[in-house]
């Protein structure tokens, strides 16, 4: 069996009274792009600085690429690149400049530094802004800066927190094309709030939330799960809901938003029935206007959702 790139075993943080991290256990294969998902204060952050040897875990162990994060810290470090929330830069260096510089401290061998510090650039998409100072860049540049300087010593492992957090909607999407190229070739963690970003690029997400991981699975078992129907009806809500539960084959009945004036419904069936037809057809039969029919595959956010509120 192939050794996992990263592994968590119940590992806890507690600053002071705070409990941030609870006994999480969770691994990440070689090659593998998993989205790390939480709340604000859920411990996102504090789980990736325990996995950088940032600082140490109250108990519980983790290693990355075969490495105890604790015990073996310069060699997790070796094998890790890290791009944390903000990126600490020095304003007075040019791009280029800072990345020989960080490439130096790194001990990137002298041979094959120049062609590294090329390849980052390119793989990050920064190549056009090399020239630049750091402190006339915009966040978004900052940030791929950052990832170029994670990648420099070409570790098998990155660890990405919120790389997308304040970047306007050109710079997100040049920042996650970026990420979805290191896959494959790196195992990345990335944390985020952005959903359908993730939803765009991960194998696999894994949610945490109050410090617990409630939810680690592929993205295609979230897809695979069944559908669920909607409904927008201009009729006594009610009444209508009533009929939906009471249809054979439904198993839930949801209230949602509806368009102007109409009440919307999802509806959860048996074996996910596609039962879009019949219950349109009673619906008009009782007299009810029928404003929308739509049949929605599962997506992350109804899962996040649910992991979020159904938190005891
Ligand atoms: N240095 C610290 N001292 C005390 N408490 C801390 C410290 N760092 C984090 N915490 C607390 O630990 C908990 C987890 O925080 P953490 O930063 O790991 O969450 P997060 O999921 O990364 O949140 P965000 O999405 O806001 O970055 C929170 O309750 C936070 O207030």
């Amino acid at each position: 069996m192939t050794r996992p790139a990263i592994q968590v075993r119940d590992l806890t943080k507690q600053y002071g009274s705070v409990l941030a991290v609870d006994q999480i256990s969770f691994e990440v294969a070689p090659g593998e792009l998993v989205g790390f998902l939480g709340q604000n204060g859920a411990g996102k952050s504090t789980t990736m600085r325990v996995l950088t040897t940032f600082m140490p875990a109250s108990s519980g162990y983790a290693w990355v690429a075969g490495h105890d994060v604790m015990y073996e810290s310069m060699e997790v470090r070796r094998k890790l690149g890290y791009l944390p929330e903000s990126v600490p830069m020095y304003p007075e260096m040019r791009v280029e400049e800072y990345l020989l510089f960080r490439a130096k401290l790194k001990q990137v061998d002298r041979t094959v530094r120049t062609k590294r510090i090329e390849d980052c650039l390119r793989r990050c998409r920064i190549s056009e802004v090399r020239r630049r100072l750091l402190s006339t860049l915009s966040k978004g540049y900052r940030q791929r800066v950052g990832l170029a300087d994670a990648l420099l010593s070409d570790p098998p492992v990155l660890i990405l927190d919120e790389p997308l957090t304040g970047l306007d909607p050109v710079q997100q999407e040049e920042t996650l094309g970026a990420i979805q190229d290191l896959g494959g070739q790196h195992t990345v963690l990335f944390s985020s709030h952005h959903l359908p970003d993730v939803e765009k690029i991960c194998d696999r997400v894994i949610i945490i939330d109050r410090g617990h991981i409630r939810f680690d699975d592929r993205l295609s078992n979230v897809r695979a799960q069944a559908p669920v129907l909607v409904f927008d009806v201009r009729g006594p809500q009610d009444a209508v809901a009533k009929m939906l539960k009471d249809y054979p084959g439904v198993t839930e009945v949801h209230s949602v938003a509806g368009d102007d004036g109409g009440h919307g419904f999802e509806v959860h069936t048996r074996n996910g029935q596609d039962l879009r037809e019949a219950v349109a057809k009673k619906i008009v039969e009782a007299g009810w206007g029928l404003r929308r029919v739509d049949l929605r595959r599962p997506k992350l956010s109804d899962v996040y959702m649910r992991v979020v509120f159904q938190r005891g």
